[in-house]
């Protein structure tokens, strides 16, 4: 099971980060080249990402580069460093429409041959924080067999539905349109970014939101919310041991050539034996929540 809950995003201009991020161990490492370098850093910051993808340090895990977005001045220069560096994702942020991705899939497939990476090798993933991007979701998330995933990137979001962030029912409806696109396309789903990175509980509050509505995980802008989100996703203990006695109990109805059955009193079926199996998997992949 490939766990994507923690997406860390670092400014790709900032150099101490850039030497030490990988210690934090995020599921995915993400240098933005976007809005988190100031316009006379732009091409610095690609250098040092360029640099950074090929180190040794990052070898072992999952890497993500945020690009311009390809209409602006720098969005073909962070492509080609992206793809030479050998990201293994690039993510097109503002993305309104699948003209934008498919666009992006053809430079990405030029710049593939043009260096020697294998085609196709180069995973794209689109964050989408509009209302034309929410409402082209679904086909936005279905767009080229390269996606892995659609984020709900929330601060230009808000801006272009002329709101602001508050208890999350102003995104409700972006998290449930994303979160559906994903699942039509098989592939991941992330929630925003929560920017106050002193405030736990208010984190940990919005991350049981998320993982209760199925999102993989989230965009994360600080090393001290991985733990938390990590050990807020993984299934309890006490999930874990009636998941195990659900499948013994779904197991023993099978060599007995019995379909539905009860388990104290509860009904288990295919899904819910199902549910049991990913419950288990994913305590093997993160184990149980502290
Ligand atoms: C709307 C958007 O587009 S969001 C996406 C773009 N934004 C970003 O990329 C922002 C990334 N995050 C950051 O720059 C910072 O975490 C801030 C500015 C939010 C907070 O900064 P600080 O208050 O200094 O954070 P904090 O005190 O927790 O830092 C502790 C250590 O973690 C490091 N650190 C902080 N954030 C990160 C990060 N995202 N990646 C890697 N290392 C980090 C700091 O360099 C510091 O290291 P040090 O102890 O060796 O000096
Ligand atoms: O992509 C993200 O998660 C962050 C971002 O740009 C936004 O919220 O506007
Ligand atoms: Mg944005």
């Amino acid at each position: 099971m490939k766990l994507r809950r923690s997406m860390l995003f670092m400014p790709g201009s900032n150099s101490a980060m850039l030497s030490t991020a990988f210690v934090f161990k995020p599921d995915s490492i993400m240098f933005d080249l976007e809005d988190a370098v100031a316009l006379r850093e732009k091409d610095a910051a690609r250098i040092l990402v360029f640099h950074a993808l090929q180190h040794p340090l990052y070898k072992d895990i999952e890497t993500v580069v945020r690009i311009n977005p390809l209409d602006t001045p720098f969005g073909l220069d962070d492509l080609e460093a992206a793809v030479r560096g050998g990201a293994h994702i690039v993510r097109l942020p503002k993305t309104d429409s699948a003209d934008d991705v498919r666009r992006l899939e053809a430079e990405i497939a030029r710049i593939e041959h043009a260096c020697g990476r294998e085609v196709g090798s180069t995973q794209l993933m689109a964050a989408v924080e509009s209302a034309s991007g929410v409402v082209n979701a679904v086909s936005i998330a279905t767009s080229s067999p390269r996606m892995m995933g659609i984020a709900l990137a929330g601060f230009d979001y808000v801006m272009d539905m002329q709101t602001e962030r508050g208890d999350g029912t102003e995104l409700f409806y972006a998290r449930c349109a994303v979160l559906h696109a994903a699942r039509v396309a098989k592939i991941d789903a992330f929630d925003v970014v929560f920017s106050d990175v002193n405030d736990d509980d208010g984190f940990l509050k919005e991350v049981d939101l998320i993982r209760r509505l199925g999102f993989n995980g989230k965009s994360l802008i600080n090393p001290r919310q991985i733990e938390l989100l990590h050990n807020a996703y993984a299934p309890t203990e006490e999930d874990v041991e009636y998941a195990r006695r659900v499948v013994a109990a779904a197991d023993k109805a099978e060599r007995e050539g019995l379909g539905v059955i009860a388990l104290n009193g509860k009904m288990i079926d295919a899904p819910i034996v199902n549910h049991a199996r990913r419950v288990i998997q994913s305590a093997l992949a993160s184990g149980v929540r502290k």
